[in-house]
């Protein structure tokens, strides 16, 4: 019999169907792993916009994450939008108890179109206490920059600000480069505690359609990591992931379009290209 991996995305809801739960759920069944999820807040949005936020109880996260754990065999977990500092609270408190196998933190905190997922006081609570079990942290340069307490503008920068992250005692940190001013490539920087560095570099591709695109990348590293694959290799496939869903957008609605999650299905070979740093 087939073996059946199990991943939980802890995350809002995006009415729109490109990022937050939707995004992470798709992503999870196109790579093959049964997905069940952890609300934290509905958002009524769409490629235009945040049009309202409606977070949950912290003690409604809490039964939910209890529910599937308490159930379901899940290998990997990921965290999208907390929103405030009780539901970091309680999503820390109750992932102790059940011990992750692996954690992947994606620190959502402003959406592309400018509202905020984050709550400004709760900051500090995702830094000081949830980054501490992460296996994998995956900032964009903004967040990075919130994180780490500085402004991030070159190469050097980057790595700096990666290696304040790993300070708080998370396994591993992914910069995002989606944010940064290159033309030609898309580059993501891993650095992981035990001194392995690498950047993942893919051609820029230059569309407006990439709502969701954090969401799709960090729960494609969630989705290989449930399989038991190592934080390497799944950050690998990830940008294979995001690349093709990128590049094969679907152009729906009148904004920000989002990734087209199943393009992955028929698409072979590597396209990112993997530059070992010392
Ligand atoms: N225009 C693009 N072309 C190719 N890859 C991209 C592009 N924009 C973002 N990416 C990739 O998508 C992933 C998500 O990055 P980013 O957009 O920075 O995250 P976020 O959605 O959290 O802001 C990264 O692997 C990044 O390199
Ligand atoms: C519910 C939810 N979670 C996360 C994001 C971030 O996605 P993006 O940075 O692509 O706007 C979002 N817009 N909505």
């Amino acid at each position: 019999m087939q073996m059946t991996f199990v991943a939980l995305t802890i995350a809002g809801s995006d009415s729109g169907g490109g990022a937050g739960i939707q995004a992470d759920l798709k992503t999870f069944q196109e790579l093959g792993v049964y997905g069940t999820s952890a609300l934290t807040a509905v958002t009524a949005q769409n490629t235009l916009g945040v049009h309202g936020v409606y977070p949950l109880k912290a003690s409604e996260v809490e039964k939910q994450i209890c529910a599937v754990m308490d159930d379901f065999p899940v290998t990997a977990i990921k965290t999208g939008m907390l929103f405030s500092v009780d539901i970091i609270r309680k999503v820390v408190h109750t992932l102790k108890h059940y011990q992750a196998q692996a954690l992947i933190i994606d620190p959502v905190m402003i959406a592309k179109g400018g509202a905020s997922l984050l709550q400004n006081e709760a900051i500090q609570a995702l830094k000081e206490e949830l980054l501490p079990l992460a296996s994998i942290i995956t900032p964009n340069i903004p967040e990075a920059e919130l994180l780490a307490g500085m402004k991030i503008t070159t190469a050097h920068d980057i790595e700096r600000a990666a290696e304040i992250l790993l300070e708080t005692g998370v396994d591993a940190v992914v910069m995002k480069g989606g944010h940064l001013d290159n033309q030609d490539f898309a580059e993501d920087l891993f650095m992981s505690s035990n001194g392995r560095k690498f950047k993942l570099r893919s051609e820029r591709i230059h569309t407006k359609d990439t709502h969701g695109t954090g969401c799709t990348f960090s729960a494609a590293i969630t989705a290989s990591m449930a399989k038991g694959k190592s934080m390497e290799e799944a950050v690998m496939i990830a940008k294979d992931y995001i690349h093709v869903a990128i590049k094969e957008g679907l152009h729906l609605g009148n904004g920000h379009g989002p990734t087209n999650h199943w393009a992955y299905q028929s698409y072979k070979g590597s396209i990112k290209e993997v530059v070992l740093l010392d």
